[in-house]
């Protein structure tokens, strides 16, 4: 068997173009969406990504802000900027991109946000309203991959879903999803003893540890779905993920490829949170 691909970007094309349409209405309402992003520091890699995230609001319409700061800016200062922006009613969704230094808390920082601006999804308020299963803001990249399985066609419903991964804002909220789906959810991490014994069990398998192709055929079931949301660099300086497609792609029903897989829907899923933040905006403003 052949594995076929999921592709993020022409999944991540119609989401988007459905977007747009909603962008448009929202401006004609005179509540264009508008997303600031506070980058700290010059990390290259995060310059990419930021870059990326402005390109894509603009292309669908939307307001995009880009506030820079150098890697000493005081903790006191950016706080004070992202209260700053809260209070924007131009402003609809902040994102602070991770990482940032440390002599800044991160803890601090995902707190400030007001909840409702919080489109990463971030914030303990909204990691709770996550995990019980009420309305709020998914976290992008979790988010993402349940829209790709859906566009599939695949239902998590009495699945073995299994992480590879337990980051705060990738593996834990991917389980939580996938078990709000009801699938059957296993965590594994770096403690974790034989991890073939439980990833060989997977119907779906999601790899978002960090780790250049560390997913081989030997992993994985006959026939699996497998989500690769790996981000590295190969010996080559090359971008690949978690996942060794070439090796899985004759066993696996169905995987990602990185680039053009999980990361195009992390960014479409960013814009869609801030979209229905301007709604939720404008549905509080005519219920006054
Ligand atoms: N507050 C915050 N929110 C985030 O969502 C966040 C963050 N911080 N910090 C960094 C990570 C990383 N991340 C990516 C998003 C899209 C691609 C993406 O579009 N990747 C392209 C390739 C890009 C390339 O060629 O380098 C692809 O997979 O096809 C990658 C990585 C969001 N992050």
């Amino acid at each position: 068997m052949t594995a076929e691909l999921i592709d993020g970007k022409k999944i991540s094309q119609e989401i988007r173009k459905g977007l747009e349409k909603e962008v448009a209405e929202l401006t004609a309402k005179g509540m264009k969406p508008g997303l600031a992003v506070i980058l700290v520091g010059d990390n290259p890699a995060s310059r990419t990504y930021v870059t990326s995230k402005q390109k894509s609001c603009r292309a669908i319409g939307m307001e995009s802000v880009l506030i820079e700061y150098p890697a000493d800016v005081s903790e006191n200062e950016l706080l004070n900027k992202i209260r700053e922006l809260n209070a924007d009613d131009s402003i609809h969704g902040i994102l602070v991109q991770l990482p940032i230094p440390p002599h800044i808390s991160e803890t601090k920082v995902i707190e400030t946000i007001s909840p409702e601006k919080d489109v990463d999804g971030f914030h303990p308020i909204n990691i709770g309203k996550m995990m019980t299963g009420q309305d709020t803001f998914l976290p992008c990249t979790p988010f993402g991959v349940m829209e790709m399985l859906k566009y599939i066609g695949i239902t998590s419903e009495g699945k073995h879903a299994v992480i590879i991964g337990r980051s705060n804002i990738v593996g834990k909220p991917m389980g939580q999803l996938l078990l709000n789906e009801n699938a059957t959810v296993t965590y594994c991490h770096s403690k974790t003893r034989d991890l073939k014994s439980f990833t060989k069990q997977a119907d779906i398998l999601v790899a978002a540890v960090g780790r250049a192709k560390m997913v081989k055929a030997e992993h994985i079931k006959q026939g699996a779905v497998v989500i690769d949301v790996g981000m590295n660099k190969d010996e080559n300086g090359k971008l690949c993920g978690d996942v060794d497609f070439e090796d899985v792609k004759d066993k696996a029903s169905y995987v990602t490829p990185v680039p053009g897989g999980v990361g195009p829907m992390t960014i479409t899923m960013l814009l869609y949170n801030t979209v229905k933040s301007a709604q939720n905006r404008l549905n509080n403003r005519n219920d006054k």
